[in-house]
Parts: C-alpha cells; sequence; structure tokens
C-alpha cells in the first residue's frame, strides 16, 4: 500500500472505518483547495502530527498565467480558472442575468480576485460575538488576521522606490510574519493620488495611514496581496507553497469533490460524515477517501451549500424537489446570500490619467508586459483599482435620507459605503447610456454599499455536483438598499466633479458619459433606473451557512461544526454571519485561520 494511503495518526479506528470501499485514508479530508482551504492545508499539516487530504475541482491555477501579474487580471474572467458563473434572472435589475465569477483551482478566487487586502472595522466581529459567536470578536481575531500576513514597504526594490509613494503607508505592528505576502501597487497614475484627496474632502472620509488596524473607516492607497516582486499571493503562493513538501499532506487538482458520505445514524445518534467521494479526472477513476477525524467543506458561497445538500443536509422542500432523500433538515442552508455590488459612474479623461491605453491593442498590451517582465515598470505593475474609501454615515444623516433600517440592522460604528477607484471603463459592460469607444480614455468612480439588507440564496438546478446552483444574489431587493445607492450615487458625482479629480476629465459634467446629462442630480428615479442597469457584483457572496445560533437560522456554530451531524465542519465564506464592511479575502483567512486553530485544539496538537 503506498504510505500516502495508509496514513493516520494512529487512532483506532471506529466500526464504519472498516468499509472496504475507502481505498485512502486520512485524518482530516477538505474539500476544496481555494483560499480557506489551502489555509488549511498549511496549518494542520504543520505539526506532522496529522495526515490531510486537500481536493480542488479545478486545475493548477499555472496553466493561466496571466493570474500572477497584476496587468494579467484582466485576462481571467472566462478562463480555465473561472468557474463562469451566471446569476438567474435579476427580479429587482431589470430581470438581468449577471455574470459570477470565481476561481477554480487550486488558490480559488485568491488566485482570480482584484487583489485588494483589507480587514474591516473592529465593530463588524464584535457584532458576530453578540449575535452567539464568543470567541469571533476582534480581540480574538486581530491575532489572526495578523499572523497570516507580512508586508513590503512599497519602496522595497530600486525599481518599486521609482514609483509614487503618496498614500502608501501602513502601519507594521498590523502585520507579521505570515505565508501571504502583502504590498502596494507600482504604477499611480496621478488620478489615483488624487482620487484620494477628492473622496476624502467630498466624501469626509479620513485620509489614513493603515486600514487594517480595527478602524475601517478611511481611505489611502491599498494594501494588495502582491510581494515585492508584485507578483500575485494567492493562498496558492503563499500557504501551499510553504507547505507543499510535506509528507503527511496530499493535495490534488483536478479532483471534484461528488459527495460526502456518512455513517447511518445508529440509536438515535448523530449520523458522522466518515469520508468523501471525488473523481480523478487524470483517470477517470471515482475514489472515496476516508476521513478518521473530520471531513471540511470548503468551496465557497455557492458550492459548500451545494455539497451538503447534494449529499443530503438541506431543506427539505429544496431536496425533495430534486430526488434527494435528506439525511438531515436544516432549512437555512442555502438560505441568507449576502453579498455587496457595485454600480459606477464613467468618465472621459485625458490618456495619463488612465490606463485604458494599456489594453487597447495588442501592440500595446506586449509592450505593457515587456516594460512588466523585464524592467518592473509601467501599468502592467498595477492592478485597475485597488485604491478605496470607505465612508461611515452618522445615524443623523441615515435617518435624513429614510435608512433607519441600517441602525436598526445594526450596522453602526463601521463603514457604510465603500468608494473605489478603477482607471478603466468599470463594470466592463455597457450602459443603456454609453458604450466605451476604442480611442477614448476613462476612469470609473465606483460605489459599493456595505450595508446591503437585501438576501439571495442558492437552490439546485439537479442533485448533482456537476451541475451549476441556481444563484440568486436578489440584489435591491429590500427597498433600504435602492436608498443607500441613490445616496451614494450622489457622493460619486461629488467625488468626480472635485477639482482634484476634475483636472484630467475631458468634455462637460467633469467628462462624465455615463450617466452623463440625461440623469439629473435631484432625479432619484432615474439615478436608480441607471443603478439598476450598471449594478453588478463585488463578488463577496457569503452567509449561506452562516455561523449562528440554530435557534436563530445558523447552519454551523462557533466552532464552524455542522448542527445535527458529527464529523463535518464548513470553513469558507459561506460562514460569515454578516458581511464586514470591506472586501472579504482578508476575512476569509482569518476565518480559515481560526478553523484550523480550533480543530487543532480540538483534536490535541500541541501547543493548541
Ligand atoms: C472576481 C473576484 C474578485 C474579487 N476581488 C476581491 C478583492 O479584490 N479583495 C477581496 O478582499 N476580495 C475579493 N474577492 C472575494 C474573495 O476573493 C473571496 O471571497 C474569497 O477568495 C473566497 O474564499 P473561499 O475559500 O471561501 O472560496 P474560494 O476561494 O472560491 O474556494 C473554493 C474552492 O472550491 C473549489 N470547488 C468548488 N466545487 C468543488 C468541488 N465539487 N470539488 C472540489 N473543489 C471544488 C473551487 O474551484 C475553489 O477553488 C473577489 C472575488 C472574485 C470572484
Amino acid at each position: 500500500t503506498p504510505a500516502w494511503k495508509r496514513q493516520n495518526s494512529g487512532t483506532p479506528p471506529p466500526a464504519q472505518a472498516q468499509d472496504p470501499s475507502f481505498e485512502e485514508e486520512y485524518d482530516f479530508v477538505i474539500a476544496g483547495g481555494g483560499t480557506a482551504g489551502l489555509v488549511l492545508a498549511n496549518r494542520l499539516t504543520e505539526s506532522g502530527k496529522f495526515s490531510v487530504l486537500c481536493l480542488e475541482a479545478g486545475p493548477n491555477p499555472e496553466v493561466v498565467h496571466a493570474y500572477q501579474t497584476p496587468g494579467g487580471n484582466q485576462f481571467l474572467k472566462g478562463s480555465l480558472i473561472d468557474w463562469g458563473f451566471l446569476t438567474q434572472p435579476q427580479e429587482h435589475l431589470g430581470n438581468r442575468t449577471l455574470q459570477y465569477l470565481r476561481g477554480r483551482g487550486l488558490g480559488g478566487s485568491s488566485a482570480i480576485n482584484g487583489l485588494y487586502y483589507g480587514r474591516g472595522s473592529a465593530s463588524v466581529y464584535d457584532n458576530w460575538a453578540a449575535l452567539g459567536n464568543p470567541g469571533w470578536g476582534w480581540d480574538d481575531v486581530y491575532p489572526l488576521f495578523k499572523n497570516s500576513t507580512k508586508i513590503k514597504a512599497a519602496n522595497s526594490t530600486p525599481e518599486l522606490a521609482a514609483f509614487s509613494q503618496q498614500y502608501k503607508t501602513f502601519d507594521a505592528d498590523a502585520y507579521g510574519g505570515g505565508p501571504l505576502e502583502l504590498s502596494f501597487q507600482g504604477y499611480v497614475t496621478d488620478s489615483t493620488n488624487s482620487f484620494v484627496l477628492a473622496t476624502s474632502e467630498a466624501a469626509n472620509i479620513p485620509i489614513v495611514n493603515d486600514l487594517n488596524t480595527g478602524n475601517g473607516v478611511g481611505i489611502k492607497l491599498g494594501t494588495g496581496t502582491m510581494n515585492n516582486r508584485l507578483r500575485r499571493s494567492s493562498s496558492y503562493d503563499s500557504f501551499y507553497q510553504q507547505a507543499r513538501n510535506r509528507t503527511n499532506l496530499r493535495v490534488l487538482h483536478s479532483a471534484p469533490v461528488t459527495g460526502i458520505a456518512f455513517s447511518q445514524s445508529q440509536n438515535g445518534t448523530a449520523p458522522r460524515a466518515i469520508g468523501v467521494s471525488y473523481i480523478e479526472q487524470a483517470t477517470g477513476f471515482v475514489r472515496q477517501a476516508r476521513a478518521w477525524k473530520e471531513v471540511i467543506v470548503s468551496l465557497g458561497a455557492f458550492q459548500s451549500p451545494q455539497l451538503l445538500m447534494t449529499s443530503g443536509i438541506g431543506p427539505r422542500a429544496e431536496l425533495e424537489r430534486v430526488g434527494i432523500t435528506p439525511i438531515l433538515v436544516n432549512e437555512n442552508i442555502g438560505q441568507h446570500l449576502d453579498d455587496h455590488s457595485v454600480f459606477s459612474i464613467m468618465a472621459r479623461v485625458k490618456p495619463s490619467a488612465s490606463t485604458t491605453t494599456m489594453s487597447s491593442s495588442p501592440d500595446n498590451l506586449q509592450a505593457a508586459q515587456e516594460a512588466f517582465f523585464t524592467n518592473l515598470t509601467g501599468p502592467y505593475t498595477a492592478p485597475s483599482g485597488i485604491t478605496n474609501g470607505f465612508q461611515s454615515l452618522s445615524n443623523e444623516e441615515l435617518q435624513a435620507i429614510g435608512a433607519q433600517a441600517v441602525i436598526d440592522a445594526g450596522y453602526t460604528n463601521r463603514a457604510h459605503v465603500e468608494y473605489l477607484f478603477e482607471t478603466v471603463w468599470y463594470p466592463w459592460i455597457p450602459t443603456p447610456y454609453y458604450a466605451a469607444l476604442p480611442n477614448e480614455s476613462y476612469i470609473s468612480v465606483t460605489a459599493s454599499s456595505m450595508v446591503q439588507l437585501s438576501r439571495g440564496n442558492i437552490t439546485l438546478r439537479a442533485n448533482s455536483m456537476s451541475d451549476q446552483p441556481l444563484i440568486n444574489s436578489n440584489y435591491y431587493a429590500h427597498e433600504t438598499d435602492a436608498i443607500i445607492g441613490v445616496h451614494s450615487f450622489k457622493y460619486l458625482r461629488e467625488i468626480l466633479r472635485h477639482p482634484a479629480l476634475a483636472q484630467y476629465t475631458i468634455g462637460p459634467n467633469a467628462g462624465e458619459v455615463s450617466p452623463g446629462p440625461a440623469v439629473g442630480d435631484n432625479d432619484d428615479a432615474a439615478i436608480l433606473e441607471y443603478i439598476k442597469a450598471n449594478t453588478i457584483p463585488n463578488w463577496h457572496a457569503s452567509g449561506t451557512n452562516r455561523m449562528m445560533p440554530l435557534e436563530d437560522g445558523g447552519v454551523v456554530d462557533p466552532t464552524l461544526k455542522v448542527y445535527g451531524v458529527d464529523g463535518l465542519r464548513v470553513v469558507d465564506c459561506s460562514i460569515l454571519p454578516v458581511l464586514p464592511d470591506v472586501n472579504i479575502l482578508g476575512p476569509v483567512y482569518m476565518v480559515a485561520e481560526k478553523g484550523a486553530e480550533m480543530i487543532r485544539a480540538e483534536w490535541g496538537d500541541e501547543g493548541y
């Protein structure tokens, strides 16, 4: 028997482990080698005490090499490492169907995302704890945020020192010596620095030294998941590379998990997850792997609830609708989908204020790539936008615009709206008001409510993992989301028209081409119509297996164990009880660190 097939920590197998159909045995089997999955793979094999199998449906991300460079981000959509999901027609967005990108491969969404790294406000996590999740307050989780990361100054190489250093500040105490590398973009347009100033003054957002210390309100040049050679640091490049040669770790790509195996419930005991089945795509064989201790589900906000449901755990009617016999009924699985969305105002600008021309022809792209790979210079050294400002609205302002529901939902003492700057036309789709023209350069000022009250859900198309789940993001279902959207649109115009930013624009109305004069400054109905035509995801889907007390609609407990079964945890973005006031990559790394810490402690790993 090959060593990897018989690895375990010496624990005597329970009776049902003698099922001969398990040809491989490990202490832990992790379903999903994405952002959280590879953190777990690393941390659970660190001491050498446990054996781990991690199964990822997609390929090694290096099959799409562009994932490594900031400028290459534009080539990932629709590539081999994107699932290419589509949402259901969105009732509150004129029945539009939205593209929903999602990483598919080792590293998961951390290998295709926008490279922005944030943590959000301390109050977010204190609220998680107050909702019935002891151990998740800011003081508990801040050390985990720190320990997962390390940061290099923006000027840490001669090449990088040549770029603008304005607003590339950080507090060294907020970072540790962890595998995930953080740095700053190289190339910075003057317009980006001007956006910081304009947003600070027009939207009352303080310019801060760092946003990752628990104060999530402010603006500066964003920290990015990149090393100081400006290569992406995904969970594949960081946590996986550190652990890949450990003999107690087996990571397989191109190995989609098809189901979780449960032992029979005996004498009223809870069913126990004892392993998984998967397809080894290189051979075409179906395999079954035994998990002596636990199965850990880490497939993200869409496929984690899908795997629970297709394995027999979920809402009764939903399972029966597609012919699945329930093992355990929990009506909350796949529900409470919490997400942020974005919309933008686009303006025509002088070419130097934008990076549009970099991508406007193959010649220009080749020149930008050559500058990157030979000298680490030029626009390819920057993502299209990781300069984000986080605005907190006072209770008086929220009440004045009719958004009391935001206060009632507990969204206080934190950021309410994120303002983003893109040196390109973003979202990339034309609006009903304007389509980007080939010889023009654009910037986009973008708003994203951090306090969306709409909730969507994930349901099943059919009874298997090979059918994409039905994704209903349900943006703008709640009327207060429209109020916040319209209000933030007005701030966007103030930002764009601020002299610091308007100086780069071409044409009337600070260069605004979309929506332009068709939408009046105070015409709330027209503003909302524009928002609905332009909205796309901000890619922060979460909450579909949320961590809450069972009686309050939870799926996992504060140790991330699935209620009602043994041997099964979910560790990924689907457990977030309420979205943080920030892009959620940083919080997902933290969740995985916390999950690993709790698992190690429970199974007697030294030092935990
Ligand atoms: C386009 C995009 C841009 C984003 N930009 C940012 C940003 O700039 N900053 C930020 O903070 N956040 C950003 N996010 C959000 C952030 O990246 C994600 O929330 C986070 O990476 C999710 O981590 P996860 O571990 O929960 O899921 P994922 O990282 O998505 O991992 C899930 C993994 O499970 C795998 N999988 C699915 N089904 C199966 C199966 N049956 N068997 C085996 N494996 C399977 C998937 O292929 C994937 O690798 C972005 C997300 C996207 C998609």
